[in-house]
């Protein structure tokens, strides 16, 4: 007999968007019944016949508005009653409070696959709360978050194997930012490009977070970083405890300024930014943004460094992630490497994280 799952998804935007096709265009054994798809606004409920090529024009022209956190927890309990399936929630938003009804949603015995960090990088307490004993027994309802490190590349899953199998980890380093690895990347290359100019562009490929200043902040490298030191039995409170070096310049850090009127004034300060880029070409040196994770020291970076032009950090491409994991058996660290951001990439890497869920619930 074939085994089904519900699928619900929140969140359509650049991940959402590639997630929900890929699923769609999907052939498996399993079934999966789309249950609900919704962003800020709108909804489909139970939807019929959808396929990768209409449902984005189904839900734009759908009347029914999205549903509150808890209107869409009853209608997802509603639905598991009705069809006597489990059901996997899928959360492509970055809201916190979608993030922080999570243990509602668990205790409901609706599994959660997402690439949105709040949960676990927000304070240590919600963390305990997705994490404490009680629910790494409970195996009805399950959460995988591999895209919330590196995209789609196998970080948490690998951190994971790799502790539960005995190893220690010693430290963890590498650049986690796929907007920032593209901006330095690219700024490096070319002596006219115009740092502004760069941000634009990781913008509409996609690779930076709905607001582009939680990449230049350092928040989201912050955010990864505190998830791999978690992972690894270093509870950090919360962000306030890290030094964050930041991109953005002291003129334009008014949390007041919208986002729009961020990006029109940031041309004002390309000099400032290209004037440290010059400073390290001096010395023979690229900028880069980086995230470190001692283990040993429990100490944590999040900032730029200056590299030797030779060193692997110097010459990486694109969106690249590289990812060192430094522990008593790799003593020479085991190295993840890849796009660590973009739609495809990243919603291959939630939909792998559906399908290991679906795998282990299905019925
Ligand atoms: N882009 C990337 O390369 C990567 C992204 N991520 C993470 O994936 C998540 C999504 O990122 P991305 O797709 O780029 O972001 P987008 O801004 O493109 O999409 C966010 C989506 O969430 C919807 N949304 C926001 N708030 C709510 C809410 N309260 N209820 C329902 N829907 C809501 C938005 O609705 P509306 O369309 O109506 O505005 C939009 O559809 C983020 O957490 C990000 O950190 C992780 C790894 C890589
Ligand atoms: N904005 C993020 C997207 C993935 O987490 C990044 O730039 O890496
Ligand atoms: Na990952």
């Amino acid at each position: 007999m074939v085994k089904s799952v519900n699928v619900a998804i929140v969140g359509t935007g650049v991940v959402g968007s590639a997630f929900v096709s890929q699923l769609l265009r999907m052939s498996s054994s399993i079934k999966y019944n789309v249950i609900y798809i919704g962003n800020a606004d709108q909804s489909l409920k139970a939807p019929t016949g959808l396929s990768a090529d209409n449902w984005a024009s189904a839900l734009q022209s759908s009347k029914t508005p999205s549903l509150s956190i808890p209107d869409l927890l009853e209608f997802l309990k509603e639905q598991s009653s009705i069809t006597k399936l489990p059901t996997i929630l899928v959360d492509n938003t970055s809201s916190l409070a979608i993030a922080q009804s999570y243990p509602k949603f668990l205790e409901n015995k609706i599994s959660i696959a997402t690439p949105n960090k709040k949960a676990f990088s927000d304070n240590y307490s919600l963390w305990e709360q997705l994490f404490n004993e009680s629910r790494k027994k409970n195996d009805t309802a399950l959460l995988y978050h591999e895209a919330t490190v590196g995209a789609g590349l196998p970080i948490i899953g690998t951190l994971n194997d790799l502790i539960q199998t005995g190893d220690k980890i010693i430290k963890i380093e590498g650049i986690f930012s796929g907007s920032l690895s593209f901006i330095f990347n690219s700024f490096s290359q070319s002596d006219d490009i115009k740092f502004s100019d760069i941000v634009l562009k990781a913008k509409e490929l996609g690779y930076t977070e709905p607001d582009p200043r939680d990449d230049l902040g350092g928040l989201d490298v912050a955010r990864k970083v505190i998830i791999l030191a978690r992972i690894s039995g270093f509870g950090i409170n919360s962000l306030n405890d890290l030094d964050i070096e930041s991109l953005i310049p002291k003129e334009l850090s008014s949390p007041t300024l919208s986002t729009a009127d961020f990006l029109s004034q940031l041309p004002n300060f390309d000099d400032q930014i290209k004037q440290q880029k010059i400073d390290a070409a001096n010395e023979g040196k690229v900028l880069r943004f980086v995230g470190s994770v001692d283990l040993v020291n429990n100490k944590v970076f999040v900032g730029i460094a200056k590299y030797d032009k030779s060193h692997p950090f110097a010459s990486l491409q694109g969106s690249d992630n590289v990812i060192s994991i430094q522990t008593e058996r790799y003593t020479n660290p085991l190295i993840v490497q890849g796009a660590g951001a973009g739609s495809e990439v990243t919603a291959a890497g939630v939909l792998a994280d559906t399908i290991k869920i679906a795998q282990r619930v299905a019925v």
